[in-house]
């Protein structure tokens, strides 16, 4: 945002605020060349108007709040599906919304389908042929320029991505939590994750981008086994094959049910919490590459926050 509109209206007093990181966004998208992707942003807001009797364009705390209340409402632990795109089909389904989405994908090598059964407001439908970044900045910015008052002339919210270190690696995942009593029980919200590896200590980047890229395929659904209900699946894995799999579970929101490509899921035994991903890392790494010295792997969930798990 430029910084011009204080300076030029000098009628009446008016500023400009900001708020770094006022909230963080963990979803997925949907994007036709890409398939079912997870996401997530740091997310700033400014904001421009008259000045009230103390000064205050609007109050700091009132905003963080409004921001993070409507970003929780709308696209946070959603998945964007971008409704113009004729990739994309819509049908109710009593209680519940049905999803077909087609990708054609290099990632994948062929025409691939993801099918989305979900209780409504599992997805955040964009009025748009496909969802960027600044789209979903144009959208949480509309959202948040209506709540608030006349006073108001000018809004701006600005997702960012984390940068990390110059080695950083990260890939994206989406899940969901079974028995999560909020909004981590939605099958498809997602986030863009960081893995660290160390082995007796000693960073060790190229093991980093194996499980990004070799063991995650950079972009992959994580499930639990027992949230399959029809396909071939092995734990520990993702399976290079042209078929799909069919997971489905009932939550305390309602039930969910999902076709996904099966060379873009990777399955865990047990939860597919950030914990349990972890275990499922660290043990893989200390087998395949028959490491003897202990292997400790921070897996992020998003930004900021994740699990270590020493083997
Ligand atoms: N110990 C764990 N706690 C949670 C896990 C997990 O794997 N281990 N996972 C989740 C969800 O997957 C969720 O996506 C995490 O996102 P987060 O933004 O922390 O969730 P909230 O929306 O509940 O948090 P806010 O700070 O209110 O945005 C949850 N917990």
């Amino acid at each position: 945002m430029d910084n011009t509109f204080s300076q030029t209206v000098n009628r009446e007093p008016v500023g400009t605020l900001f708020i770094k990181d006022v909230d963080r966004i963990d979803c997925a998208t949907f994007d036709p060349s890409v398939g079912v992707t997870g996401k997530s942003w740091y997310v700033d807001v400014e904001v421009g108007g008259a000045l009230d009797d103390n000064g205050f364009v609007y109050d700091f705390s009132l905003l963080k709040k409004l921001v993070k209340k409507i970003l929780k409402e709308t696209v946070d632990h959603a998945l964007l599906i971008p409704i113009k795109s004729s990739s994309v089909e819509f049908e109710s389904a009593g209680d519940n919304e049905r999803w077909t989405l087609s990708a054609k994908t290099k990632l994948i090598g062929n025409n691939s389908t993801w099918t989305y059964e979900c209780p409504k407001g599992s997805v955040y439908p964009v009025r748009s042929l496909k969802i960027t970044r600044n789209i979903i900045e144009q959208e949480c910015t509309k959202l948040v320029r209506h709540r608030l008052p006349n006073t108001i002339q000018k809004v701006a919210v600005k997702l960012r991505k984390e940068e990390g270190d110059a080695h950083s690696t990260f890939f994206r995942y989406t899940h969901g939590i079974t028995g999560h009593e909020g909004l981590c029980q939605r099958l498809f919200h997602g986030h863009r994750s960081r893995v660290e590896v160390f082995v007796a200590d000693e960073r060790r980047t190229d093991l980093e981008r194996y499980v990004a890229h070799d063991l995650f395929g950079s972009i992959v659904h994580i499930a639990s086994v027992d949230q399959v209900t029809s396909g071939v699946y092995e734990p520990g894995m993702r399976m290079n094959r042209d078929e799909s799999v069919s997971l489905a579970y009932t939550g305390s929101l309602g039930t969910y049910k999902a076709e996904i490509p099966l060379s873009r899921t990777f399955f865990v035994k047990s939860f597919t919490s950030i914990e349990s991903i972890t275990t499922e890392v660290a043990m893989h790494l200390k087998e395949r590459f028959h490491i003897q010295a202990p292997v400790r792997v921070h897996c992020y969930e998003g930004i900021d926050k994740g699990a270590i798990t020493e083997v």
